[in-house]
């Protein structure tokens, strides 16, 4: 079943402001979907659309199968979400934090299994959330969220103000409940962020969806899918490295081979060549950053397309 899909999802404010443009989006049920752009992008207003805190131009969005603007009751009570800065009440605690939210949904809740699903302990359940550090309100802000066990999540920007530790805890909440078969849809304009926990993700920009497709699907969009690094005892006089299929370009510098490639399998041909000729130290393999990907399709002004970026008509999208 599809959980979100957008048809030509259009969001004027004013004559000038276009902050949604013809949006076409589909999420899959049970997929962590990254929704990911930069400040500006329309990401808010795409999920405002969704909950019909806002009312499209033009364009129509259904969500869990409802239509986002005649049956917006039927998709709030099957959605939780986790809006951009959530704000909580200083002077509650997270246990009636949690029993507010449940009265609000009408549905009944046990507040401690509810906070530690987030990793929040029972001592932290009688707490006035004045006192919580901002990981400990994030964490309860989703345990709000999830109040009701919605089909899907929407986080927006869930991770803005935690530090790595908190964001990669954040990040395994986010999976777990994902592998509980909740669809999420995880809006940020942090990469790093989004390819960590999302199957697929989407890049908007100025409104408009420029890719969608999987980490690998949108890295298979660039040329250049990896390179390796190979520290070597001696660098042999003559490596014909760039003769392997797959191999783009290598270079020699302070004993360490760096080799970029097109295509993964030609790391073993490389790393066999050099094997026999020499004695290999250590190696470091890594895939192409999707940051140059990013970089390409939302950089503002004249051609995004740099001549030597070749990763094809940005409006084509490489979902497979
Ligand atoms: N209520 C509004 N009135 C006028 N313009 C708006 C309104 N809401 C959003 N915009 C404009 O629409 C565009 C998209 O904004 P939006 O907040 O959806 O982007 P975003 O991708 O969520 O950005 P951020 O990551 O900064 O939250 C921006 O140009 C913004 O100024």
């Amino acid at each position: 079943m599809t959980a979100i899909r957008t048809s030509e999802l259009t969001k004027r404010f004013g004559p000038d402001v276009v902050a949604v443009d013809g949006l076409d989006l589909r999420v899959e049920s049970g997929e962590v979907f990254g929704f990911l752009g930069p400040n500006g992008a329309g990401k808010s207003t795409v999920i405002n659309l969704l909950l019909d805190f806002v009312r499209p131009t033009a364009g129509s969005a259904t969500v869990l199968g409802y239509d986002s603007t005649t049956e917006a009751q039927q998709i709030r009570q099957r959605t939780g979400v986790l809006p951009e800065g959530a704000s909580l009440y200083e002077r509650l605690t997270g246990r009636e934090h949690l029993e507010w939210v449940a009265r609000a949904n009408d549905v009944t809740i046990d507040p401690i299994p509810a906070l530690e699903r987030v990793g929040l302990s029972p001592e932290a359940a009688d707490r006035a959330v004045g006192g919580y550090s901002k990981g400990m309100t994030q964490r309860l802000a989703l345990a709000m969220a999830l109040v009701g066990d919605p089909d899907l999540l929407i986080l927006d920007e869930p991770s803005s103000g935690l530090d790595p530790t908190g964001m990669r805890e954040f990040r395994e909440i986010v999976r777990a409940e994902a592998r509980n078969g909740r669809t999420v849809f995880f809006s940020s304009h942090v990469l790093a962020e989004v390819e960590a926990v999302c199957d697929r993700i989407g890049i908007l920009h100025e409104g408009t969806l420029v890719a969608t497709g999987t980490p690998a699907d949108l890295r298979a969009g660039l040329d250049l899918v990896g390179t390796l690094e190979v520290e070597v005892a001696s660098v042999p006089q003559e490596v014909p490295l760039e003769t392997i299929d797959g191999v783009q370009r290598a270079t020699v510098q302070d004993g360490t081979i760096t080799v970029s490639v097109v295509d993964p399998t030609a790391k073993i041909e490389v790393l066999t060549e050099l094997h026999e000729r020499t004695r290999v130290l250590d190696v470091i393999s890594e895939n192409a950053s999707l940051e140059r990907l990013f970089d390409t399709y939302t950089a503002t002004g004249g051609d995004r397309r740099s001549s030597d970026d070749r990763i094809g008509d940005p409006s084509t999208e490489v979902d497979r």
